[in-house]
Parts: C-alpha cells; sequence; structure tokens
C-alpha cells in the first residue's frame, strides 16, 4: 500500500499537492515513518502533514469525465489540526477516525466532490462545523462531543448519518435531508424521538438513550430495521403503522406485557424480533405467547424459532379443530375408562360393522337445526328421537328442561365430564354443551336411532367416537339473511350474533377443503324449504318412498288389504304436522323463530300427542301397539325392524355370525325381549357394512352448488332430489341404503362447481 501511494503520488502532483505539501515541505514537518512511532514527537506529528497525506491519498478513479478523485485514510494518526486538507479539493472520501480533532473541520468546505467523510472517535464539539459540500452522502461523528444538532438541509444528498456516542439531546434539523435512510444516534441523552417528520429512513438506531415511549415514527414509512435496545420503553404501541419493518431490536427495556405483542401484529414482514432482558420474558409461556402472536417472525431474541414451535403455539393457544376434537375425545375417554364398567343393555355398543345409527344436524348457531331436528323426530318418530343434550347455560323463554336440553350447573357439568359421561363437549358462547352416552341410549332403548344437533365442534368430536352417524350440513348461505334471523330471535348480543355469521366461514371452508365430510348439505335460508328437503333425503335413507309405492300397490289388491294395514310404513304424525305443502298456517308460525312461542312448539305438540308421555315413550307404545297387531294377523314384523333386519337379510353371513335366536325375538313384546330385540345385531344389521354407502358425488353438492340451486326456481322436492342420495344400487345387492354407516375413510369426490351468478358475491365470498 505504502509502495503504491509512493508511485501514484509523487510528490509534484498537479491539482492535488499543492506547493508545500511533499516537495515543499520543510524537513521537521516531514516526519518519516521512523519518527511517527516516536513518542517523543508525539505532539509535532498532530499537524497533518503533506507529506502523510500523500503517503495516505489513493487514486479512486475519475467520475464521468470529470477529475481524478482520491480517497484519503487517516485513523489514528493523533492529528489535531487537518487544514492542510483544504487544498486537496479532489477528496472524495476522507477517513479521519480516532484522531484528536476538537474543533477544526472548516477544510471539508473546500472539498466539493466529497461524498465519504468519517471523523468519528475524535473530540469535535460543533455539528458540521463547515458548510457541508452538497454531494455529501454518508457522514460520521460518532464517539465526539457534539450536543446539539443544526440545520443539515444543505446536504440534499445525505443519506447515511452516524451520530452514535455524542451528547444530543434532541433530534433537529434532519428534516430537509429527502434521501436520509440510515440514522444513527445511540448512545446520546434523547429522551424523546422527534424531528424525524415523513423521513426516507430505513434504517434507525436509538439505542442506549432515554426514551420512554415509542412516538414520532408514525410517518416512517419506509422504515426496515429498528434500534430501540437499552431504553425505558414499556409498550410496543407508536410502532403499529410500520409495516415495512422487518426487524426491531427492544433489547433491555422495560416491556412487561406480552399482550404488548399485538402492538406489532399486523407487521407482515416482521421476522427479527428481540425483546431480551425485559421482564415480559419473565411471564409463563412468553416465548409460546409471543411465537403464536407474531407468526411471521423467524428469530425471536437472537433464537431462530423452529417449525416445532410454531406449530406448539398454534395448538396451545388456538388448535385446528382436529387437535381440539382429539383432545376433547382424549378427555371423555380418559374419564369413561376410569369409571366401573357399565353394561349397555341397548343397541348403542360398537362394532365393526354395526354401529348405531344416528342423525347430526350441524350448522351454525340459530340456523334452524333444532327445530328442524324436533320436527323430524316428530313426522319420523317411528325412526328417530330427539338426542338431548346438557347445557350449563340457562334456558331461554319457552325452552324447557329434559326437552330442549337438560339445564345443569358448570358445576354438575364438570362432575359429569369426571365421571365420564359425556361422548363430546363443547364450549360456545361461554357456556357448556355436552352430549352424554345416556341421552343416546335413551333413545336407542326404545329401539330408535338418535338425532341431534351441534356445532362444527360437535361434529368433529363425535367423528373420534365409535358412532358413525350421517352428518347434515345446514347452511345459510346468504349471511345478510341469516344476521337478520338471528336479530329476530332477540335472544342475542350483536357480538354473539358477528360471532355466528363469522362462523359461517368456518362451515363453507370445512365443507370445501373436506370432501365428505358431511354426508348432505342443505341450505337453510327458508327453514320450511329446508325442512321439506330434509324429509326427502331422510325418506330416501329410510326407503320410505318405496314403501310407499308399495302400500299403495297393495291397496290396489283387494288380497293384500290386511297385509298393507299392518304395514303401515310411518304412524303419520297429525297432517297439519307435515310438510309436502300440507303444513298450515300454525305450524309454520310455530317453526317461526321471530314467534317467542315456536320453542313451545315440541312441546305443544308432544301434549297433544300424548300428555304423559316422552317422545321416545310415545314412539315405542306405538310400535310395541304394531308388534302386537302383527303378531295378531301374523303377518311381517313392523316397520322398524323390517328396516333393520331387511339389511340383516341381505347380509346373511353377517347375520349369521350373530345369535339371531336370542336378539332378534321381534315379535315378543315382553321389555326383556324388547331389550334383547334391541342389541347389537338385531338393529345394527340394517346399518352394518352390507349397506350401500351414498352415491356421495350426488350427495355433497358443494355450497355454489347449493347457491346456484337456491337462485333457481326449483321446488324443494326437485332441491332435495338434488341433493339426495342416489338411489343406485352396488351390484349384486339390492338392499338400498337405511341411513347407514359410513366405512371409515371414505372420501367423497368434490363436485365440481359451476361459478356462482352474477350478484351472489357475497355468497361466493363465504365459501372461499
Ligand atoms: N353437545 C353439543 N356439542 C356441540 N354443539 C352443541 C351441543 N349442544 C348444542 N350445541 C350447539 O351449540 C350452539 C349453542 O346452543 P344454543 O342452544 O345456545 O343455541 P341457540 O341460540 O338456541 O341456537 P340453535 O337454535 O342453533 O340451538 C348451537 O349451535 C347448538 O346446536
Amino acid at each position: 500500500m505504502k509502495e503504491r501511494t509512493v508511485e501514484l503520488f509523487p510528490a509534484a502532483l498537479p491539482g492535488v499537492c499543492p506547493p508545500g505539501s511533499v516537495s515543499d515541505a520543510p524537513a521537521e514537518e516531514a516526519p518519516g515513518g521512523a519518527e511517527l512511532e516516536d513518542k517523543s514527537d508525539m505532539e509535532r506529528s498532530c499537524v497533518l502533514t503533506a507529506e502523510l497525506v500523500s503517503r495516505c491519498i489513493s487514486h479512486l478513479g475519475h467520475f464521468g469525465n470529470g477529475p481524478p478523485l482520491y480517497q484519503l485514510s487517516l485513523p489514528s494518526q493523533n492529528l489535531s489540526d487537518v487544514s492542510i486538507l483544504r487544498n486537496y479539493a479532489h477528496l472524495q472520501k476522507l477517513e479521519l477516525p480516532h484522531n484528536k480533532i476538537k474543533v477544526d473541520l472548516s477544510c471539508v468546505s473546500h472539498m466539493p466532490y466529497l461524498v465519504i467523510l468519517d471523523a468519528s472517535h475524535n473530540e469535535i464539539f460543533s455539528f458540521f462545523g463547515f458548510q457541508p459540500p452538497k454531494s455529501l452522502k454518508e457522514v460520521s461523528f460518532s464517539y465526539n462531543r457534539m450536543a446539539k444538532m443544526k440545520d443539515l438541509s444543505a446536504c440534499s444528498y445525505l443519506s447515511k448519518l452516524e451520530l452514535d456516542h455524542n451528547s444530543f439531546s434532541e433530534i433537529t434539523g434532519l428534516e430537509q435531508c429527502c434521501r436520509l435512510s440510515h440514522l444513527r444516534l445511540a448512545h446520546n441523552r434523547i429522551s424523546r424521538i422527534s424531528g424525524l417528520g415523513s423521513l426516507p429512513l430505513t434504517h434507525l438506531c436509538l439505542r442506549g438513550n432515554q426514551l420512554e415511549r415509542i412516538e414520532g415514527l408514525e410517518n416512517l414509512n419506509n422504515l426496515q430495521v429498528l434500534d430501540l435496545s437499552q431504553n425505558r420503553i414499556t409498550s410496543l404501541s407508536g410502532l403499529q403503522n410500520l409495516c415495512l419493518l422487518g426487524s426491531i431490536n427492544l433489547e433491555k427495556n422495560l416491556i412487561t406485557e406480552i399482550q404488548e405483542c399485538k402492538h406489532i401484529h399486523d407487521l407482515l414482514l416482521l421476522r427479527d424480533l428481540s425483546l431480551l432482558e425485559n421482564p415480559v420474558q419473565e411471564q409463563p409461556d412468553y416465548r409460546v405467547s409471543v411465537v403464536f402472536l407474531l407468526q411471521h417472525l423467524t428469530v425471536l431474541d437472537q433464537e431462530k424459532i423452529t417449525a416445532e414451535e410454531k406449530v406448539s403455539s398454534v395448538n396451545k393457544y388456538d388448535p385446528p379443530l382436529d387437535v381440539v376434537s382429539a383432545r376433547n375425545h382424549l378427555t371423555h375417554m380418559v374419564y369413561q375408562l376410569m369409571q366401573p364398567q357399565v353394561l349397555y343393555d341397548s343397541s348403542t355398543l360398537p362394532s365393526a360393522d354395526s354401529p348405531y345409527p344416528m342423525l347430526v344436524l350441524t350448522g351454525p348457531q340459530g340456523c334452524g337445526k333444532r327445530e328442524l331436528a324436533h320436527r323430524l323426530c316428530q313426522e319420523f318418530s317411528e325412526y328417530f328421537a330427539y338426542g338431548i343434550c346438557h347445557t350449563t347455560r340457562g334456558p331461554y323463554y319457552g325452552e324447557e328442561n329434559g326437552i330442549d336440553y337438560h339445564f345443569v350447573s358448570e358445576e354438575d357439568f364438570q362432575n359429569m365430564i369426571l365421571m365420564g359421561k359425556f361422548i363430546q363437549t363443547m364450549q360456545y358462547g361461554g357456556h357448556s354443551f355436552g352430549l352424554t352416552r345416556d341421552a343416546i341410549e335413551d333413545v336407542a332403548r326404545e329401539g330408535l336411532a338418535c338425532c341431534v344437533h351441534m356445532e362444527l365442534e360437535g361434529v368433529f368430536s363425535l367423528k373420534r367416537c365409535c358412532f358413525e352417524p350421517r352428518y347434515i350440513l345446514l347452511f345459510p348461505s346468504k349471511a345478510e339473511k341469516y344476521r337478520d334471523r338471528l336479530k329476530s330471535r332477540g335472544l342475542y348480543t350483536p357480538a354473539q350474533i358477528e360471532k355466528a355469521v363469522s362462523r359461517l366461514d368456518v362451515y363453507a371452508k370445512t365443507n370445501i377443503q373436506r370432501p365428505g365430510f358431511f354426508d348432505n348439505v342443505m341450505p337453510c335460508d327458508d327453514l320450511e324449504e329446508a325442512y321439506q328437503m330434509l324429509r326427502l333425503v331422510l325418506k330416501e335413507y329410510l326407503l320410505l318412498k318405496e314403501e310407499e309405492e308399495e302400500e299403495k300397490h297393495n291397496r290396489a289388491s283387494p288380497d293384500s288389504t290386511s297385509m298393507a294395514s299392518a304395514n303401515e310404513p310411518v304412524a303419520k304424525p297429525p297432517s297439519h304436522l307435515l310438510g309436502s305443502g300440507t303444513l298450515t298456517s300454525q305450524s309454520a308460525t310455530a317453526l317461526d323463530p321471530s314467534n317467542p312461542s315456536y320453542r313451545n312448539y315440541f312441546t305443544k305438540i308432544q301434549a297433544e300427542l300424548s300428555p304423559e308421555n316422552s317422545p321416545a315413550e310415545f314412539a315405542s307404545i306405538r310400535r310395541r301397539e304394531r308388534l302386537v297387531r302383527e303378531a295378531i294377523v301374523g303377518n311381517s314384523p313392523g316397520v322398524y325392524s323390517q328396516r333393520f333386519k331387511s339389511s340383516a337379510q341381505k347380509a346373511p353371513s353377517s347375520m349369521q355370525t350373530h345369535d339371531s335366536g336370542s336378539h332378534f325375538s321381534e315379535d315378543s313384546s315382553s321389555d326383556e325381549s324388547r331389550a334383547s330385540e334391541l342389541s347389537v345385531p338385531s338393529s345394527a344389521g340394517a346399518f352394518a357394512g352390507s349397506v350401500e354407502p351414498l352415491n356421495s358425488s350426488i350427495v355433497e353438492p358443494t355450497l355454489e352448488t347449493l347457491k346456484d340451486q337456491l337462485s333457481s326456481d326449483q321446488t324443494p322436492d326437485q332441491l332435495a332430489a338434488a341433493t339426495s342420495p342416489s338411489s343406485d344400487r352396488r351390484p349384486g345387492s339390492n338392499v338400498r341404503p337405511v341411513l347407514p354407516p359410513i366405512p371409515t375413510g371414505r372420501k367423497t369426490p368434490v363436485v365440481s362447481s359451476p361459478k356462482p351468478p352474477a350478484g351472489e358475491t357475497e355468497s361466493a365470498n363465504m365459501n372461499g
């Protein structure tokens, strides 16, 4: 380097080395290298000489056609007087760090090409004590003794300014530095951030000051790296608008609350955050919480965030439904296993090929599934009874304990969990809901299938149980109409309504992302239409259409009259309860959620039918009456057993594996025999694997399809037909589906969704 310098800058360098620099300098002003090292000559060496300049200067090249430009680097030379540099007009880069310059840097004013000035680690008092060249881009005055900033509007090209370790207490004079992108003011005495306006700063360091709050940064829209470490900051408020921020250093501050992270939650580019040595680190679950709140982070407290940490944070604070249901199932399984063994006398016991049949109506709160469930259980009382859940919420006006829910205290509910009573539970709106095994057993004991309604979380849990219900999603496809329906109920706060509406998205996504998750999806914007669709689908499940046809046929044939009456497919509820266009205004009113009396609907109907008996009891009595009739007539067994049997007959091998003699005593009307008749093999047979699964491509149209259907002029029957299972037969089988179990892992192919018609963007968005 030394050799090169000598070569490049001979003494007579015109325009660079002025007279009196190297060749003209007196011998005593041009100390040699040995003299520089001589401590006794230190005082003299404080004045920069031309010779030293000539040795330390280097050529940088030309800028266009302009003059040659030079760099002068003089670190650690104990220089206190550099005034000679005023003669070096073509310097582009001047480095004078670690010297003893105190005052005079006026020489810089004579360097019109100067771009980079490093005067750090000196003893300079005055900030820019010279007329700064316009070309100046990068300046470092770090480690000096400056205390007051002044107007730098002349430095229009200034892009980097380093003023660390001075004594500044205020940031001023930078407003016009419209190219300033890097600013360092670490270890000063700044107690308030100000004077930054809307500078195009990308990097800002205010480490080691006396800041107590983050302010004055709101307009720094380009800020990417921010260092506010070693201050007294207590809150992250003030950062929320800095959407380009990628790195924040807040080490050694006074942040105590994890919730402060919410202020930077929306900074999607934030990757690196350090809260080291803040009190917040002592909070339990600090790291996992911050990782969860700031899911875009890749480095926290100088430590890389692993994929495992990210997953476990989500599982902890916002677990996916699969995880929630797995935990829920696990909990209830464990508590159940901890109880003394219970022997169930009815047909809910699990078996590989004979799960107990259940029907689950699911959908968001208030979508009408409860009313529909009650109504179905009325019309199809030969097949279904309502499974009554437990809840800790208080009854609404008109609700009755043991009909709508079993209303229990939170303490009782918790005790029931500990006693292993529940199959699944969920929290909704601050209350607990749960379905007990006994609720299902009560229905099964009557020889009926259980019909329940529940939220999506309940479905996820139920899918993990031994039961394999049919799941029908009732989906309000028009969000506004659904919102209005909830409002008209007068039961919910605006927040509850918004929560319910927001869950539409969860249902829609689940349906789209998990083909086959629901066995059927139906719009329920109009409850009456939904009911008609539902009953048609159920009739299809239950083969009732076929039987009605058979019945008609039998009536036409005089010989079969007695048989026909014995085989009456369904004991029909009063005609005003039936659908198919026969619904009277009374039932319509009863089903109108805005009518406060609609919750009494079911109770009233029960009173009409049988003031003393529960629905299950009522169904049981009717079924037994029929059995008696059948026994007297000596004809075929009743419809229900036929349903169960028909499948069993088609699956002789599976039936033969059961002890049909002891379990299938249909013609006995005694309670004991009824209990045995309803044990696993008898009832399960019809729901066993011999039953053909639904044609899922028809069963599960996407919501778009449904909306298209809704928007068309189709009648409910047509809609139901479109969404009802196919009646195609499996080759070699003449068995029709009777609410059959769904083989595990069965996936329904997604029906390709037509584009939503114009004007239905709201619905289409919901499906997204
Ligand atoms: N065991 C359960 N598991 C999961 N969800 C349940 C369970 N029991 C009830 N739910 C659901 O919890 C939600 C809140 O129940 P709640 O009875 O308070 O609703 P609601 O306002 O009466 O509306 P809905 O008419 O839908 O029942 C409903 O969507 C209901 O279906």
